[in-house]
């Protein structure tokens, strides 16, 4: 059996992931770490600043991480020094932690980190590499995320990579966040962003030309589907050498 901690153990995602990793018959819920002490699904949860600590005494297999960019970095950190696999579906991280994050994990862990663990977002992003190909010229591009109101950073990691995506097949144009004004168009990739009520998860890229759009899009109805796909990749991770991987090598894509 994989023994499994969770850390962001009492939020919206941990404790869907906590719920899938109870029901898996692979896996063991040895415990979850959040900012207050409590229980989930039977397994203690010790409150962030016991993580060494509470790391030592269960030896978890895999630690899955979903919960705010700074706290990451060290949970991270915590789990790669012990020789802890990692699952980081948290997003919001800025250049510098994911140097920290890069250094900590590469030589010492298997580490599956995605900014989206949808089996569906993994296949749309290729439809979106695709369609980025062979459109890159005479559209013009913008792209659209909206979520619920509690999320804390935008745009969405999703549409980060997207972002990334996007810039690899198009080459570079600059991305313009939201319009005001008087001003034209120019080749810049439009980037949207909606925050309002328990929305789970919405993205899509318009490729507008002339005398036609097409428009890709993916919505999310329920957190299940990015729970299911982390605890896939927790499972996956047995066995695995170290370095970082994404869902294309959890999935085989
Ligand atoms: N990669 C993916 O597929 C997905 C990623 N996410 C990302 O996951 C993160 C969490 O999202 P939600 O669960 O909706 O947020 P949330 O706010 O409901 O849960 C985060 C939890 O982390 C806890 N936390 C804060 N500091 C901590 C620390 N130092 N150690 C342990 N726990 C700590 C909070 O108390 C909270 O319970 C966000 O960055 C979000 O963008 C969310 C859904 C899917
Ligand atoms: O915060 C969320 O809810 C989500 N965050 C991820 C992101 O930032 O892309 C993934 C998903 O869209 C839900």
């Amino acid at each position: 059996m994989t023994k499994v901690v969770v850390c962001g153990a009492l939020g919206r995602m941990g404790t869907i992931i906590g719920r899938l990793v109870t029901e898996s018959p692979d896996l063991e819920l040895v415990g979850g770490v959040d900012i207050r002490e409590g229980s989930f699904y039977g397994a203690p949860v010790v409150e962030a600043e016991k993580i060494g600590e509470f790391l030592d005494e269960v030896r978890p297999d895999v630690l899955i991480d979903f919960t705010v960019a700074s706290a990451s970095v060290e949970n991270i950190k915590a789990a790669a020094s012990r020789g802890v696999a990692l699952v980081v579906g948290t997003t919001g991280f800025s250049v510098e932690q994911r140097e920290e994050i890069r250094t900590a994990v590469e030589g010492h862990v298997p580490a599956v980190i995605s900014s989206n663990y949808s089996v569906g977002v993994n296949i749309f992003w290729k439809l979106i590499r695709e369609a980025a190909r062979l459109l890159r010229e005479g559209y013009d591009v913008e792209v659209t995320e909206a979520h619920h109101r509690y999320k804390k950073d935008a745009p969405s990691g999703t549409a980060k990579t997207i972002l990334e995506i996007l810039d690899e097949e198009l080459g570079p144009r600059p991305h313009v966040y939201g319009r005001e004004g008087m001003k034209e168009r120019e080749n810049e990739i439009g980037v949207h962003v909606v925050r309002g009520g328990d929305i789970v998860g919405d993205h899509s890229v318009l490729f507008a030309g002339n005398y036609e759009t097409i428009e890709l899009s993916h919505r999310a109805y329920d957190r299940a589907v990015f729970a299911s796909g982390a605890v896939r990749a927790a499972a996956w991770t047995h066995g695995r050498t170290p370095g970082i991987y994404s869902m294309d090598d959890v999935l085989g894509l």
